[in-house]
């Protein structure tokens, strides 16, 4: 018997440049079929990776050199002519082709952001025209299970003023049955916490950082930490929601040292600091806790707590099998931080997946901290079966598009739906 595809001819696509949730100018692609149109918008990160798929930026005078035309000029008229008659359903096909036409080990010709706008949105074409939804069509019927919302409701490091080095305090209600109850929890402690932080430090306490979580101009780990399990307790989810941290530590390590509440701190130091911190505070999860290039931080922290905790790595992997590869080998970290403007393709970032998850990495997908509505990390979350979703406070548009997304596809799945925990 024959194969029998259906094709899903891609007759035109378009690229355009649009801003961001910093008012940054990012690239949209459009991808036509005869039976559908499949639309994406590429995120930006601030606390980058130096191992990340190249951000093409114009660096002239327009939005003070982070215009992204010469990304969407290569989508017009470098991308555009050679996928043209393509089947937009063949995902690893055409993004086989973009990296043929790149050609560059970080995507720097033609950018990752160019190349991946055109991934997501020949994704979204193809689910679209075969009346799918998209995480049906990248998950087939593996895709059942909802990720833990891991919420950042205090923002710290580059992405606020406050002083704080850690970049995220983060929320994982654990303890719910659905993800929409565990979404409502976390909706719960957020606004306790914005009351608690308003009485204690005054109103501007919860001006907002660039994720959506408060911003108070506190001094230490703890005292972030504290607010948070005050805002536990006063919620009623004792137990049931429990904390994770992105220190995104590169960003604090200075002359060799890293430079946290008023203390330099050697590798050694940090990891007993963690460890204090662990047994004090219900900690689950610990991402980037050493910088991007200290292996043996990582490889140290996973055994003194990666039993209990999970500890993921983010600016050391940068979503790149052969970095994650190594990690494995190595014992550094027990989850992978899935960004797909990392690496630049939904084909590879699958492929970065599938690898974690066959040496027993967890996955938790993310957002960036430059963010728009687009909600593609929902469904990808759900096509991979990943553990949890890091997307933000749930506040502001640019992250509740996909918490939003994540209660849309409960109820698609109806009965299937499961949400199991970490
Ligand atoms: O470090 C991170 O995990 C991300 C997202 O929260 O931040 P950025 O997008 O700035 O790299
Ligand atoms: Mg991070």
């Amino acid at each position: 018997m024959d194969v029998f595809i259906l094709p899903v001819p891609i007759e035109k696509i378009h690229a355009r440049e649009v801003l961001d949730s910093r008012g940054n100018p990012t690239v949209e692609v459009e991808v036509h079929t005869p039976f559908s149109i499949g639309a994406a918008c590429v995120p930006s990160g601030a606390s980058t990776g130096t191992h990340e798929a190249l951000e093409l930026r114009d660096k002239d005078k327009r939005y003070g050199g982070k215009g992204v035309l010469k990304a969407v000029r290569n989508v017009n008229d470098v991308i555009a002519p050679k996928l043209k008659g393509m089947d937009a359903a063949r995902q690893r096909e055409l993004d086989m082709l973009m990296l043929e036409l790149d050609g560059t080990e970080n995507k720097s010709k033609l950018g990752a952001n160019a190349i991946l706008g055109v991934s997501m949105a020949a994704a979204r074409a193809a689910a679209s025209a075969l009346e799918l939804p998209l995480y049906r069509y990248l998950g087939g019927v593996n895709a059942y299970r909802l990720p833990i919302p891991m919420m950042n409701v205090i923002n710290g490091g580059k992405h606020a003023g406050s002083g704080l080095a850690i970049q995220e305090f983060l929320l994982l209600p654990v303890g719910a049955d659905t993800y929409h109850e565990a979404l409502r929890m976390g909706v719960e402690t957020y606004h306790t916490l914005g009351k608690i932080l308003k009485d204690k430090y005054g109103k501007t306490a919860t001006n907002v950082g660039d994720e959506g979580g408060y911003a108070p101009a506190i001094g230490t780990t703890r005292e972030a930490l504290d607010a948070m399990m005050d805002a536990i307790k006063k919620a009623g989810y004792e137990g049931s929601v429990k904390l994770g941290m992105d220190a995104a530590a590169s960003e604090f390590l200075k002359d060799g040292k890293y430079h946290i509440d008023g203390k330099s701190l050697s590798r050694d130091q940090l990891v007993k600091y963690y460890a204090d911190i662990v047994k004090d505070y219900p900690i689950i999860v610990l991402e980037d806790p050493f910088a991007e290039e200290d292996w043996e931080g990582f490889i140290a922290i996973t055994k003194e707590v990666g039993k209990d905790v999970t500890i993921i790595g983010d600016d050391i992997f940068v979503t790149n099998v052969k970095r994650l590869q190594r990690g494995i080998s190595m014992g550094a970290a027990n989850a992978l931080l899935l960004k797909l403007n990392q690496i630049g393709t939904v084909s590879e970032a699958f492929d970065a997946a599938t690898l974690a998850f066959r040496n027993k990495y967890k996955i938790a997908v993310s957002h960036r901290s430059g963010e728009t509505c687009d909600s593609t990390i929902a469904d990808v979350a759900v096509a991979l079966g990943a553990q949890i979703i890091k997307t933000g406070a749930p506040a502001r548009g640019e992250r509740t598009s996909k918490y939003n997304q994540l209660l849309r596809i409960e109820e698609s799945l109806g009965k299937a739906a499961t949400y199991t925990g970490i």
